[in-house]
C-alpha cells in the first residue's frame, strides 16, 4: 500500500493439507484485497508469514455464481494466480462446512463450481471437477499428443483448472526435483508455465508422487497434482481410476469418476488450522505500490 494509506488490520488463518501450507484471507465482508505484491510479501518465509499458496475467499457472486457458498481465488508465493488448488480448496471447504453446518458446500473457482464434504472418516473430500485433456486446455503452445509430450521421458499433460506435466518414472524418490522441476515449469511448450509431477507405481492402486509446483517450487503435497497424476496414470493404463497417492507430506485418496457420474475427480485427505492472527497495519503500509 502507498505510504499515506492507513491500512486496516488484516485477519488471516494459517492452514495446511499434508504440509501444503496456506494463508487464508476471508474477503467476503470487504477489507483489503490481495494483490501480487501482497501475495509475494506475505509468502516470504523470512519477512512475511510464508505459504505455498494464499487462498482468498470471496463471494460466489463475485465469481458469477451467487448460489455458491463462496468463491476462491488462489495466489502462489511468487504473486501469480492459479485456476485450481486442491489442498487449499479442502481447507476452505472445512471452514465452510463448519460455518454452514451443512454436510456439503459449493465453492466457485476459475475451474467451475466444486463441492466439498466431510466424510464419515473425518477426511475432507472435494470433487475437483472434470480434467481437461486436450492440448489447448492445458494449455500447450501447439497441438501435440497430451499422453506423450515431445519431451524426454514423454510425460502426459492434464489440466485440473491449472496445468500439470506428469512423468511416469521407475523411482520418484530418485528424481532430482530441484533440477528438473524449474526446467519443465518454464519450458516453452507451456505458455502459462506448469506444475511438474513425477510418479512411480507402488501397487496397482497406489502411486508415489513428488511435485515441483508452478510459482511455489517443491511442496510437501499438491492436491490438483495428485488428481492430475491419477488421471494421467489411468489414461496410460498404469493404474485404474482410483488410487492412493503418497506425497512427501502424506496420502490423498483420489478417484476419477466415470463420465456417467460427471467425470469429476474426487480428492480426500486431512486438513489442519495452525493459527489465526492479524497482519500489522505497518506491514501493509510498507508494501510497494503495485507496479
Ligand atoms: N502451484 C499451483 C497451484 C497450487 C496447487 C496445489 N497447491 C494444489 O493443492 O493443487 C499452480 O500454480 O497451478
Amino acid at each position: 500500500m502507498a505510504k499515506d494509506a492507513s491500512s486496516a488490520p488484516l485477519r488471516f488463518r494459517k492452514m495446511h493439507g499434508l504440509g501444503n501450507d496456506f494463508v487464508v484471507i476471508d474477503a467476503r465482508a470487504g477489507g483489503p484485497r490481495v494483490t501480487p505484491s501482497l501475495a509475494r510479501a506475505l509468502g516470504d518465509r523470512h519477512r512475511g508469514v510464508g505459504f505455498d499458496q494464499l487462498a482468498e475467499i470471496v463471494t460466489g457472486a463475485e465469481l458469477g455464481d451467487p448460489e455458491a457458498d463462496a468463491g476462491l481465488i488462489f495466489w502462489n508465493a511468487d504473486g501469480s494466480t492459479a485456476g485450481a488448488c486442491g489442498n487449499a480448496t479442502r481447507c476452505v471447504a472445512s471452514l465452510l462446512l463448519a460455518e454452514t453446518g451443512r454436510g456439503a458446500v459449493a465453492i466457485r473457482t476459475e475451474h467451475g463450481r466444486l463441492t466439498g464434504r466431510l466424510r464419515e472418516d473425518g477426511l475432507i473430500e472435494v470433487n475437483m471437477g472434470a480434467p481437461a485433456l486436450d492440448w489447448a486446455s492445458v494449455p500447450l503452445a501447439r497441438e501435440v499428443d497430451t499422453l506423450a509430450l515431445p519431451l524426454p521421458g514423454a510425460p502426459a499433460a492434464v489440466s485440473m483448472g491449472n496445468p500439470h506435466c506428469v512423468f511416469v518414472v521407475e523411482d520418484a524418490e530418485a528424481v532430482d526435483l530441484t533440477a528438473r522441476g524449474p526446467e519443465i515449469e518454464r519450458h516453452p511448450l507451456f505458455p502459462q508455465r506448469t506444475n511438474v509431477e513425477f510418479i512411480s507405481l507402488i501397487a496397482p492402486d497406489r502411486l508415489r508422487l513428488r511435485v515441483w509446483e508452478r510459482g511455489a517450487g517443491v511442496t510437501l503435497a499438491c492436491g490438483s497434482g495428485a488428481c492430475a497424476a491419477v488421471v494421467a496414470a489411468a489414461r496410460l493404463g498404469v493404474t485404474g481410476r482410483r488410487a492412493v497417492v503418497e506425497l512427501d507430506g502424506g496420502a490423498l485418496e483420489i478417484e476419477w469418476l466415470p463420465e456417467d457420474q460427471g467425470g469429476g475427480v474426487l480428492m480426500a485427505g486431512p486438513v489442519a488450522t495452525v493459527f489465526e492472527a492479524e497482519l500489522s497495519p505497518a506491514f501493509l503500509d510498507a508494501l510497494p505500490a503495485e507496479a
